[in-house]
């Protein structure tokens, strides 16, 4: 059984004019995310993440659908009830919401004070969780002292304090550089991994998507456009906007300015080879087209790995035998998705 599932789920805000229709922020969603899941959730500005998390949360009520946490659907609980629900989820944020007042162990201690753990025990918690998240040293520093990187490493310890057994990170790396991410990234994975929180990643970023999580869904307009595993979502993105964030941080098929672009400094036919399957064969196709005495020039594109398995579009410039290049093209079919472009003079740029 999924340990989140969200069925039909919708929200709307009061339209701020009068008269004017209701805000769907979050339009007919269903998803289930499984324990031990990392689940990226990405869309643009405006279409319903934050929403969906508080939703997740019980910080706000939905309109209509359910959502099951563990069985119990929350959206059918009192009040007193959600507050146990609430302590079962660890919250990390994009500007940290530290104490600015309390130092690092203070912070900390905070959601353990809540909970009334006994002084002994808490502090016995607060060291394991800075060794954890490998801020031992800084427990009397204040949050002014800190780094960007370090300040979350603390919403982190404080996010794991009540032992949740989820994580909502809503856009938490968004304010920090790209080492300071990837630092960010590692330490959400292993939480993950050795504590077994199951995580769910609001972003913007696809690369934070590719960096961490198993499954994403694709918000636009306050509705999932797609999901899946994440290797499948790259590798067969269908959904236009799944498209563009994955051209974000994959080098696809050349667009036409492009595809003018390298032909002008590239002389032969511009050929693309998509590789999809996660099986690496672009050396066999590689081989195929020299048995064939092809010469081949890599122009554009790259693979990518994603979870141990490999993808990419390489577009090629290839120059031979037009009936030669024909049958190796054929041969090579069986092992990739072949793009041809139009064949440009041979010899036009030599
Ligand atoms: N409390 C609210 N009252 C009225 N409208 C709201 C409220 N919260 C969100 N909205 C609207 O709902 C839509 C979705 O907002 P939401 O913040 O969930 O999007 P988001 O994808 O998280 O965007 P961002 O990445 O900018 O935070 C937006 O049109 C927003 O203006």
């Amino acid at each position: 059984m999924a340990l989140i599932t969200l069925t039909d789920v919708v929200k709307e805000y009061p339209s701020p004019k009068r008269r004017a229709p209701a805000i769907r922020a979050v339009d007919g969603v269903s998803l289930s995310i499984e324990k031990g899941d990392i689940y990226g959730v990405i869309g643009y500005s405006g279409a319903g993440k934050s929403t969906m998390v508080r939703l997740i949360n019980a910080l706000e009520p939905t309109t209509s659908g359910s959502i099951h946490v563990d069985g119990v659907d929350i959206t059918k609980l009192p009040e007193t009830k959600l507050r146990s629900v609430r302590a079962g989820i660890g919250m990390i944020f994009q500007q940290f919401n530290l104490f600015n007042s309390r130092n690092v162990a203070g912070n900390v201690a905070y959601p353990l004070r809540v909970a009334k753990t006994p002084k002994a025990e808490r502090e016995k918690r607060i060291a394991e969780l800075l060794e954890f998240v490998g801020l031992s040293e800084k427990a009397r520093a204040f949050p002014d002292q800190l780094s960007g990187g370090q300040k979350q490493r603390v919403g982190i310890a404080r996010a794991l304090a009540t032992n949740p057994s989820i994580l909502l990170a809503d856009e938490s790396t968004s304010a920090l550089d790209p080492q300071t991410t990837a630092d960010v990234l590692q330490l959400l994975k292993k939480a993950n991994e050795e504590l077994g929180v199951t995580i769910i990643v609001i972003t913007h970023e696809m690369d934070v998507v590719k960096e961490i999580a198993s499954h994403v869904a694709v918000m636009e307009h306050g509705k999932v456009v797609e999901q899946g595993e994440v290797f499948d979502i790259f590798a067969n993105p269908k959904a236009p906007a799944t498209q563009r964030f994955v051209s974000t941080v994959v080098q696809g098929i050349p667009g036409a300015e492009l595809r003018a672009d390298l032909t002008a400094r590239h002389p032969g036919t511009l050929v693309t080879l998509s590789f999809r399957d996660g099986r690496t064969n672009q050396g066999q196709a590689l081989r195929i087209l020299h048995e064939a005495g092809i010469t081949v020039e890599l122009v554009y594109g790259g693979m990518n790995e994603i979870r141990g398995k490999s993808f990419g579009d390489l577009t090629f410039a290839l120059q031979g035998d037009a009936d030669a290049r024909r049958r190796a093209l054929d041969e090579i079919g069986g092992l990739a998705v072949v793009t041809e472009f139009d064949t440009i003079t041979p010899g036009g740029a030599a």
